[in-house]
Protein backbone atom coordinates (compact mmCIF):
# COMPACT_ATOMS: atom_id res chain seq x y z
CA UNK A 1 0.00 0.00 0.00
CA UNK A 2 1.14 3.38 -0.66
CA UNK A 3 2.38 5.68 1.85
CA UNK A 4 -0.50 8.81 2.38
CA UNK A 5 0.72 12.35 3.14
CA UNK A 6 -1.59 12.60 5.67
CA UNK A 7 -0.53 13.95 9.22
CA UNK A 8 -2.70 12.10 10.62
CA UNK A 9 -1.80 9.63 13.90
CA UNK A 10 -2.88 6.26 14.96
CA UNK A 11 -2.46 4.09 18.19
CA UNK A 12 -3.02 0.34 18.40
CA UNK A 13 -3.20 -0.77 21.62
CA UNK A 14 -4.79 -3.73 24.20
CA UNK A 15 -5.34 -3.04 27.57
CA UNK A 16 -4.67 -6.80 29.73
CA UNK A 17 -6.47 -6.13 33.17
CA UNK A 18 -4.77 -8.44 35.84
CA UNK A 19 -8.12 -8.90 37.15
CA UNK A 20 -11.35 -11.33 37.16
CA UNK A 21 -13.50 -8.52 35.93
CA UNK A 22 -11.13 -7.18 33.76
CA UNK A 23 -14.29 -6.58 31.26
CA UNK A 24 -15.72 -4.03 33.08
CA UNK A 25 -11.66 -2.57 32.99
CA UNK A 26 -11.59 -2.45 29.90
CA UNK A 27 -14.61 -1.06 28.48
CA UNK A 28 -14.94 1.55 31.93
CA UNK A 29 -11.93 3.02 30.46
CA UNK A 30 -12.77 3.07 27.39
CA UNK A 31 -16.04 4.88 28.28
CA UNK A 32 -14.99 7.18 30.98
CA UNK A 33 -12.48 8.61 28.22
CA UNK A 34 -13.55 11.86 26.27
CA UNK A 35 -12.61 10.47 22.66
CA UNK A 36 -14.63 12.64 20.82
CA UNK A 37 -11.73 14.37 19.02
CA UNK A 38 -10.28 10.68 17.56
CA UNK A 39 -12.09 8.15 15.56
CA UNK A 40 -11.67 5.34 17.33
CA UNK A 41 -13.14 1.94 16.95
CA UNK A 42 -12.84 -1.71 19.43
CA UNK A 43 -12.40 -5.33 18.20
CA UNK A 44 -12.11 -8.82 20.03
CA UNK A 45 -8.26 -7.91 20.04
CA UNK A 46 -7.51 -4.26 20.63
CA UNK A 47 -8.66 -0.53 20.16
CA UNK A 48 -7.34 1.76 17.45
CA UNK A 49 -7.35 5.74 17.79
CA UNK A 50 -6.40 8.17 15.10
CA UNK A 51 -6.44 11.79 14.34
CA UNK A 52 -4.56 14.88 15.72
CA UNK A 53 -1.09 13.71 17.43
CA UNK A 54 -2.18 15.84 20.14
CA UNK A 55 -5.15 13.75 20.53
CA UNK A 56 -4.11 10.72 19.86
CA UNK A 57 -1.53 10.62 22.82
CA UNK A 58 -3.77 12.42 25.31
CA UNK A 59 -6.56 10.20 25.05
CA UNK A 60 -4.21 7.33 25.20
CA UNK A 61 -3.16 8.53 28.48
CA UNK A 62 -6.28 9.07 29.83
CA UNK A 63 -7.72 5.40 28.82
CA UNK A 64 -4.88 4.14 31.05
CA UNK A 65 -5.53 6.56 33.49
CA UNK A 66 -8.60 5.45 33.91
CA UNK A 67 -7.57 1.69 34.25
CA UNK A 68 -4.92 2.21 36.19
CA UNK A 69 -7.86 3.91 39.06
CA UNK A 70 -9.83 0.54 39.29
CA UNK A 71 -6.18 0.07 41.14
CA UNK A 72 -6.20 -3.10 39.66
CA UNK A 73 -2.53 -4.18 37.75
CA UNK A 74 -2.41 -3.11 34.33
CA UNK A 75 -0.41 -4.27 31.46
CA UNK A 76 -0.94 -2.17 28.33
CA UNK A 77 0.50 -2.52 25.02
CA UNK A 78 0.26 -0.96 21.58
CA UNK A 79 1.99 0.59 18.84
CA UNK A 80 1.74 4.23 17.67
CA UNK A 81 2.07 4.71 14.08
CA UNK A 82 2.25 7.73 11.45
CA UNK A 83 2.90 8.84 7.78
CA UNK A 84 1.08 6.04 6.47
CA UNK A 85 -2.38 6.11 6.96
CA UNK A 86 -3.55 3.16 4.65
CA UNK A 87 -6.90 4.41 4.31
CA UNK A 88 -8.90 7.62 5.14
CA UNK A 89 -11.29 6.82 8.15
CA UNK A 90 -10.19 8.99 10.77
CA UNK A 91 -9.11 12.01 7.95
CA UNK A 92 -11.96 14.04 9.65
CA UNK A 93 -11.09 14.48 12.76
CA UNK A 94 -7.87 16.47 11.46
CA UNK A 95 -9.75 19.37 11.65
CA UNK A 96 -10.61 19.24 15.45
CA UNK A 97 -9.02 22.21 17.90
CA UNK A 98 -5.64 21.88 19.56
CA UNK A 99 -7.46 21.63 22.74
CA UNK A 100 -7.21 18.24 24.43
CA UNK A 101 -10.30 17.13 26.00
CA UNK A 102 -8.94 14.81 28.82
CA UNK A 103 -7.52 16.82 32.10
CA UNK A 104 -7.31 14.65 34.97
CA UNK A 105 -3.93 15.19 36.40
CA UNK A 106 -4.16 12.91 38.86
CA UNK A 107 -0.41 10.84 39.84
CA UNK A 108 0.25 7.32 39.04
CA UNK A 109 3.44 5.66 38.67
CA UNK A 110 3.91 3.71 35.15
CA UNK A 111 6.74 1.55 34.32
CA UNK A 112 7.16 1.13 30.69
CA UNK A 113 9.22 0.18 27.29
CA UNK A 114 9.15 1.58 24.25
CA UNK A 115 11.11 1.01 20.61
CA UNK A 116 11.67 3.50 18.22
CA UNK A 117 11.45 2.47 14.37
CA UNK A 118 12.03 5.47 11.88
CA UNK A 119 10.92 4.19 8.64
CA UNK A 120 13.19 3.74 5.78
CA UNK A 121 15.50 6.68 7.45
CA UNK A 122 19.45 5.56 7.34
CA UNK A 123 20.08 7.31 10.58
CA UNK A 124 18.08 5.39 12.31
CA UNK A 125 20.18 4.62 14.70
CA UNK A 126 21.70 7.86 15.85
CA UNK A 127 17.91 9.46 15.89
CA UNK A 128 16.83 6.52 18.57
CA UNK A 129 20.09 7.15 20.51
CA UNK A 130 19.18 10.94 20.59
CA UNK A 131 15.69 10.38 22.24
CA UNK A 132 17.07 8.06 24.80
CA UNK A 133 19.54 10.73 25.96
CA UNK A 134 16.38 13.33 26.18
CA UNK A 135 14.20 10.58 28.64
CA UNK A 136 17.87 10.43 31.03
CA UNK A 137 18.22 14.00 30.33
CA UNK A 138 14.25 14.42 31.23
CA UNK A 139 14.75 11.90 34.44
CA UNK A 140 12.19 9.44 32.82
CA UNK A 141 14.91 6.86 31.63
CA UNK A 142 14.87 3.61 33.80
CA UNK A 143 17.01 0.64 32.01
CA UNK A 144 18.46 -0.45 28.77
CA UNK A 145 17.72 -3.31 27.45
CA UNK A 146 17.84 -5.53 24.78
CA UNK A 147 14.74 -4.37 21.63
CA UNK A 148 13.66 -1.73 23.78
CA UNK A 149 14.46 0.94 26.39
CA UNK A 150 13.14 1.51 29.91
CA UNK A 151 10.84 4.78 30.33
CA UNK A 152 9.03 4.91 34.07
CA UNK A 153 7.95 7.73 36.22
CA UNK A 154 4.68 9.65 36.45
CA UNK A 155 1.95 8.91 33.88
CA UNK A 156 2.10 12.38 32.54
CA UNK A 157 5.74 12.86 32.15
CA UNK A 158 6.12 9.29 31.02
CA UNK A 159 3.35 10.02 28.15
CA UNK A 160 4.58 14.02 27.31
CA UNK A 161 8.43 12.24 26.59
CA UNK A 162 6.74 9.40 24.58
CA UNK A 163 5.00 12.01 22.30
CA UNK A 164 8.13 14.72 22.28
CA UNK A 165 10.33 11.22 20.93
CA UNK A 166 7.38 10.78 18.71
CA UNK A 167 7.75 14.13 17.22
CA UNK A 168 11.58 14.22 17.66
CA UNK A 169 12.29 10.88 15.19
CA UNK A 170 10.27 11.90 12.33
CA UNK A 171 10.71 14.60 9.57
CA UNK A 172 9.29 15.75 6.35
CA UNK A 173 11.90 13.75 4.34
CA UNK A 174 11.36 10.63 6.99
CA UNK A 175 7.69 10.68 7.76
CA UNK A 176 6.78 7.02 8.64
CA UNK A 177 7.27 5.73 11.77
CA UNK A 178 6.44 3.14 13.79
CA UNK A 179 6.92 3.39 18.45
CA UNK A 180 6.04 0.40 20.13
CA UNK A 181 4.87 0.75 23.99
CA UNK A 182 4.44 -1.54 26.51
CA UNK A 183 3.21 -0.57 30.08
CA UNK A 184 3.00 -1.74 33.53
CA UNK A 185 0.78 0.21 36.34
CA UNK A 186 -0.03 -1.15 39.82
CA UNK A 187 2.43 -3.91 39.38
CA UNK A 188 3.32 -4.99 42.72
CA UNK A 189 6.62 -5.37 41.54
CA UNK A 190 7.48 -1.73 41.29
CA UNK A 191 7.93 0.26 44.61
CA UNK A 192 5.76 3.26 43.11
CA UNK A 193 7.10 6.87 43.10
C1 LIG B 1 -8.04 -1.39 24.68
C2 LIG B 1 -8.53 -2.77 24.35
N1 LIG B 1 -9.39 -2.90 23.35
C3 LIG B 1 -9.89 -4.13 23.03
C4 LIG B 1 -9.46 -5.23 23.73
C5 LIG B 1 -10.02 -6.60 23.40
N2 LIG B 1 -10.88 -7.04 24.46
C6 LIG B 1 -10.53 -8.02 25.32
S1 LIG B 1 -11.72 -8.27 26.52
C7 LIG B 1 -12.72 -7.04 25.89
C8 LIG B 1 -14.05 -6.70 26.52
C9 LIG B 1 -15.11 -7.66 26.15
O1 LIG B 1 -15.70 -7.29 24.96
C10 LIG B 1 -12.14 -6.49 24.75
C11 LIG B 1 -12.80 -5.42 23.97
C12 LIG B 1 -8.53 -5.04 24.78
N3 LIG B 1 -8.05 -6.05 25.55
N4 LIG B 1 -8.07 -3.80 25.07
Amino acid sequence: MECGLSPIVGFRFSLYPMADDFVSVIKGALEKTDTSNVWMHTDDVSTVIRGKQIHVFNVAKAIALHAAKTGKHIALSGTFSAGCPGDTAGDVYLNRSEEIANTDATTQYVSSQFALYPMNNPEYMEIIYREVNRAKEQGVFNESMHYASGIHGDIHEVFAFYEKAFSNARSEEHKHLVMTVSMSINSPTHGGL
